[in-house]
């Protein structure tokens, strides 16, 4: 195990948004509020972290409490016991409902029963504002500022491939969008536009099928959702038919114009969170259909109207098939496949042909297809194609499936029996923060939880896709609200999760080959570190993982990380980083070989374009660049 002084510099570096008000999270706030954690600070914590006189559960709470961990909160099992969330009379969440101001408040026990707009106006206007419902969507609480470090997403190369110019924005105001849309934007607090966007609200009027892929934490969401309900916006008094309005009792067929798929529920219900806040005010009405919660609520609203559909695969699929005059993807115009190169395995073909392709979706030209991630390797780049027209257009912002400089990875190399004290010796290192023990399995997920929780009284919870939906969407606001500020979790929350102050990652176990492998190392770090904030990941290495060894050492390099001695021998001694395995075909960035540089020892290489680009159609360009002509010529190549 790495002596703790050996991160402490690294520690030192990591900033604290400390922006948390809830009072539960006051003590970490307290303890985590100062951005210079020191070298002392961290003796401090090894000295909490030694157990104190008396029971063992005792001097565990004592030294839990001591540390600045909030006090452990017991799972509520009778709050989701069925009978409780059964409706009543039958009609889904009646009985909740209360109508205010026009916005219908509901039962809170469903994360997907939260309030969104409800359109009253004329159609075609610009709905009025209703100050609850802002309060409600916009709240420090759901949205942030970046962090400062919003630069690391920006040093990438931009590639851009397809057969159009893409001229990127510079800022919302000169997009071209709603004005509605524009107001939503400064609502979010999105001071400009990350390089994936600047290059995806340009692309998506071009009106081809796209491909984005960018950094954990960068954006993409907002990339696809913000040009694409811009564009429904302006035709909403075209396209959107009529509503029954609060009160009324009429049902009407759902079809919608845009559909999101994304492989988790947790990821749907986050998506389609901020799909509310980006419609508001508008005639645009989101609807989400996912698994493990009632059918009867989201059928009801589906029955009410629905223009923008986010769901999982599952529940997709169970309304066209059994429910076809409640869903239709008739006339739907946009497709967007979130986490593509997850959705693209072979576990969703089915579900996701009768979806994109299935002979009741609209097979016309005008359906665009687009598809997001971080990483995108080969085969799931092949499968892709399948579904993208000819002229799609690709937009990478530096290497697919690389990471960014803000979040500092530490690994250690452990003996597997050594991992729970390594685990202990991790929460009370640096300081009491949202952190997130990722595991392989679900049993191991229980294991620890009730290790950490009996054992040493830490406020955990967790979450794998045995806990019923309740219990998963519960263990989700108990962290997000910091009453149980360490999750442990399956590759369930791996994915596209979007948790302010996420501060800390532990890979209790790496993801091996069958667990999604250095794809899945990257996404599950992505948790911390987003969109300009810094973060830790500390991984435990045991020698059963050393086919990640050398897709790790290359991650680590390129992102400017320390090698630890035990990974050393697998440096390329020529400091070239060869990417060249199945995780992708890209070129390497500029910067690579200057990486790789400093990892041994030469402080002063020079980073240059690379030479062992052999894909003479390609026409890069940085970010900072200016275009000549107003975009860049694109041409077209295969993947
Ligand atoms: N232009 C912007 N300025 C500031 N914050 C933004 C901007 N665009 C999006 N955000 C916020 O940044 C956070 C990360 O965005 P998002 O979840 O879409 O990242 P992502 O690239 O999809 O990450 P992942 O690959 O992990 O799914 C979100 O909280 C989002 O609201």
């Amino acid at each position: 195990m790495a002596p703790l002084g050996d991160l402490s510099s690294a520690l030192e570096k990591l900033s604290v948004s400390g922006i948390d008000n809830k009072p539960k999270l006051e003590s970490i706030a307290e303890a985590g509020d100062d951005s210079e954690t020191t070298q002392a600070q961290a003796e401090t914590a090894k000295e909490a972290a030694t157990p104190a006189q008396g029971t063992e559960k005792e001097s565990a709470e004592v030294r839990a409490k001591n540390f600045g961990w909030v006090d452990p909160e017991p799972f509520k099992y009778d709050l989701f016991n069925e009978v409780n969330v059964k409706p009543k009379d039958g009609r889904d969440f009646k009985d909740d409902d209360e109508l205010k101001d026009g916005v219908i408040f509901r039962s809170q026990a469903w994360t997907d029963t939260t309030t969104k707009y409800e359109f009253t106006g004329e159609i075609g206007e610009v709905g009025e504002r209703i100050p609850t419902l802002e309060k409600a969507l916009f709240n420090e609480e759901t949205v942030a500022k970046p962090g400062e470090h919003v630069e690391a997403y920006e040093v990438y190369k931009i590639v851009i491939e397809g057969p159009k110019f893409i001229s990127p924005i510079d800022n919302f105001e000169d997009a071209g969008l709603h004005p509605v849309m524009l107001e939503n934007i400064k609502l979010s607090q999105y001071p400009r536009p990350t390089p994936i966007q600047a290059h995806t609200i340009p692309g998506v009027l071009l009106g081809n099928d796209i491909v984005g892929c960018a950094q954990t934490g960068s954006g993409k969401t907002a990339a696809y959702l913000i040009p694409i309900l811009s564009r429904m916006m302006g035709k909403a008094s075209k396209l959107c038919g009529r509503r029954p309005m609060p009160g009324e009792d009429f049902k009407i067929k759902a079809e919608p114009l845009v559909v999101v798929v994304c492989p988790s529920r947790e990821l749907a219900l986050q998506i389609f969170d901020e799909c509310r806040r980006l419609c508001y005010r508008s005639m645009l009405r989101p609807c989400i259909v996912y698994g493990g919660a009632p059918k009867m609520g989201q059928r009801a609203e589906l029955q009410r109207g629905c223009d923008i559909l986010i769901g999982t695969t599952g529940r997709l699929c169970d309304f066209l098939d059994n429910e076809p005059h409640v869903l239709s993807l008739g006339r739907v115009k946009y497709t967007v496949v979130d986490e593509a190169d997850e959705m693209l395995n072979a576990a969703w073909e089915e579900e996701l042909d009768k979806i994109l392709v299935g002979a009741t979706t609209n097979a016309d030209d005008d359906h665009i297809f687009m598809m997001f991630s971080a990483t995108f390797n080969k085969q799931a780049r092949l499968l892709a194609s399948k579904y993208m027209a000819a002229d799609y257009i690709r937009i990478r912002v530096g290497r697919t499936g690389s990471t960014h400089t803000n979040i500092t990875q530490d690994v250690i190399r452990v003996e597997p029996h050594q991992k729970r004290e390594a685990l202990i010796d991790r929460l009370f290192m640096w300081k009491p923060c949202r952190t997130i023990v990722f595991v392989n399995s679900k049993h191991m997920a229980d294991l620890l939880d009730d290790f950490l929780y009996n054992d040493h009284r830490l406020p955990t919870t967790s979450i794998h896709s045995d806990r019923t939906q309740l219990e998963r969407e519960d263990a989700l606001r108990s962290f997000k609200v910091g009453s149980s500020p360490i999750l442990i979790a399956t590759g369930v929350m791996a994915r596209g999760m979007d948790i302010r102050n996420v501060q800390h990652i532990i890979n209790y176990d790496l993801p091996s080959a069958d667990h999604g492998g250095i794809d899945e190392y990257i996404h599950r770090i992505g948790r911390t570190a987003r969109m300009g904030y810094n973060g830790l990941a500390t991984s435990f290495y045991t020698e059963k993982d050393e086919g990640l060894a050398l897709p790790l050492v290359k991650i680590l390099l390129e992102s400017k990380q320390k090698i630890p001695d035990f990974l050393q021998h697998l440096v390329p001694e020529d400091g070239i980083i060869d990417f060249d395995d199945d995780t992708s075909d890209d070129e390497p960035d500029p910067d690579t070989t200057a990486a790789a540089d400093q990892a041994s020892g030469d402080q002063e290489s020079v980073g240059g374009q690379s030479n062992r680009m052999d894909k003479a159609d390609d026409v890069f360009y940085d970010a900072n660049t200016e275009v000549e002509g107003g975009g860049v010529a694109i041409n077209n190549s295969v993947w």
